[in-house]
């Protein structure tokens, strides 16, 4: 006889087909921000700007909260992945002043510095792409399998965009509460 349907638990939710693939696109747009983190660095090094802009931080919260809404998506969910792509962000940051500071030959010049209100368009623009990431994949993030796929998409983007140890282990810090619950 044939075995009985397993019984699934509306708790439990099973991933969705295309599932992995919306997962990937969210490592894959939470590694392209982590990549801006390179030029925040560059930026900042050597100037008054910390680190840490608190303000900046809470115009992007709000602004992806209005855009998460305007999708009609989740904007507590998005801000809580967007408080782990700014964490993320700074994991990188850190690394590299720290780098700079130990080796200052690698350090970039005041000349190569890049003006920060670009990088920060460069910033909004991908915020935008994950906003709508993270609007396109409510049923992938609460799925069971969410942690596992998105594992494996990170390990996927980690060899596709070649990323040295600072940015996975950003990467891994940026992707810690995207599965919803
Ligand atoms: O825009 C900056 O100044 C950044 O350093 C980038 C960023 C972010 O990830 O959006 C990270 C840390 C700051 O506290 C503010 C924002």
């Amino acid at each position: 006889a044939a075995p009985a349907p397993a019984q699934r638990s509306a708790a439990a939710p099973v991933a969705p087909a295309g599932s992995y693939a919306r997962l990937h696109t969210l490592a894959d747009l939470a590694a392209q921000r982590l990549a801006t983190a390179d030029l925040v660095a560059a930026a900042k090094y050597g100037t008054d700007s910390p680190v840490d802009d608190p303000a900046r931080e809470q115009q992007v919260l709000d602004d992806v909260a209005r855009q998460a809404r305007e999708l009609g998506a989740d904007p507590a969910a998005t801000v809580r992945i967007f408080r782990d792509q700014i964490e993320a962000n700074k994991v990188v940051q850190r690394a590299l002043h720290r780098r700079w500071d130990a080796d200052p030959s690698q350090a970039p010049t005041p000349e190569e510095r890049p003006d920060l209100a670009e990088v920060r368009e460069e910033i909004n623009r991908v915020n935008e792409e994950l906003v709508r990431g993270i609007a396109d994949s409510p049923s992938a993030r609460a799925a069971v399998s969410c942690r596992g796929l998105v594992t494996l998409g990170a390990l996927h983007v980690r060899h596709e965009r070649q990323l040295d140890l600072p940015h996975t282990v950003a990467l891994e810090r940026a992707l810690r509460s995207v599965c919803a619950g």
